[in-house]
């Protein structure tokens, strides 16, 4: 057998996210600055010639035909030989819900890969538009390049985003995206701004009702605040430090884990290029 083609699905930061407005369909228009971490699942793709698709493990409690790789992957042989099959194997590390978009990620490189591995072809404009619709957050993995979203986010441009050490904490608690967007006290008429602006810093909009959802959130993003500009990635839970450098990171991570035992930690370094286009390279 073929050695398998083994790609990173990393995650991604929400540096700042503003809800400017809500559309007819009752999805949310946002402007966010999004970066990846060196930090993230792996996939492993061999091809089968049978026009089976496989993932190994499945996710408990997300039903095979649920998962956002075999989604992907059912929408790429759509458009292939129908004898082309795929095994998947998945190494999951990201925390699901947390707002890092792991299931996003996995998509992406599932459209990555497969494009590559059965020859189709299609290009990142193609596979950003199938993304979309399995997901908001996955054409910015589509494309790899750190970026200033608009839209519900599928409107990017490349951002010169600084590149520090973070630490990031999963809370212990999960927030519904669909909850958290539906939510009575949700801001949702932030003016527009400029990349420029956005770039000297800003909030996440989703905060406050995500506190209010989950107090762990809060208790996470306070206990950050005392090593630097904390805040909440997407719509939580997670939430991240930023930090100058790999000992300031590895500092704050061991006192969180003395004083907060509970949470799940870890230190990454921000990407402006996704560590998938670099391993594609
Ligand atoms: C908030 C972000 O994490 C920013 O990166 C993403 O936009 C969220 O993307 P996601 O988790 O892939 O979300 P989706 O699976 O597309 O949407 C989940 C649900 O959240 C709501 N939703 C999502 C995105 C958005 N811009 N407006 C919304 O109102 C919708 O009710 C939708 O049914
Ligand atoms: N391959 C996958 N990995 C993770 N979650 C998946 C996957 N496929 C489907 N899902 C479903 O998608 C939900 C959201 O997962 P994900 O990890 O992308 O959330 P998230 O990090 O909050 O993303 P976002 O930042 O886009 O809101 C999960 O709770 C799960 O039910």
């Amino acid at each position: 057998m073929s050695r398998p083609l083994s790609l990173p699905a990393p995650a991604k930061l929400n540096r700042m996210l503003h809800i400017t407005g809500r559309r007819a369909d009752g999805y949310h228009e946002l402007q966010t600055l999004f970066q990846f971490l060196d930090h993230g699942d792996t996939l492993h793709f061999t091809p089968r010639t049978d026009g089976r698709i496989r993932l190994i493990p499945d996710i408990p409690g997300v039903a095979h035909d649920a998962n956002l790789i075999v989604r992907a992957a059912q929408r790429l042989q759509a458009l292939a030989a129908p004898s082309r099959g795929i095994d998947i194997t998945l190494d999951k590390r990201l925390p699901m819900g947390g707002g890092l978009g792991g299931g996003s990620s996995n998509a992406a490189t599932t459209l990555l890969a497969l494009d590559r591995l059965w020859q189709l072809e299609l290009g990142e404009e193609r596979l950003a538009a199938i993304g979309v619709e399995l997901g908001a957050d996955v054409p910015v993995f589509v494309r790899g390049f750190a970026a200033w979203g608009e839209g519900v986010g599928e409107r990017l441009q490349p951002a010169p985003l600084d590149t520090p050490w973070f630490v990031v904490v999963h809370p212990g608690v999960s927030v519904s995206t669909g909850a958290l967007f539906n939510h009575p006290e949700l801001t949702r008429q932030t003016p527009s701004i400029s990349m420029a602006r956005a770039l000297q810093g800003g909030r996440n909009d989703c905060e406050p009702v995500a506190r209010r959802l989950q107090p762990s959130v809060g208790v996470a993003i306070d206990w950050l605040k005392h090593f630097g500009a904390a805040m909440m990635t997407g719509t939580g839970s997670c939430v991240f430090c930023p930090l100058p450098d790999c000992s300031a990171a590895t500092e704050v991570m061991q006192e969180t884990g003395r004083q907060h035992p509970q949470w799940q930690t870890f230190m990454a370094q921000g990407c402006n290029i996704s560590p998938l286009h670099v391993a594609l390279k």
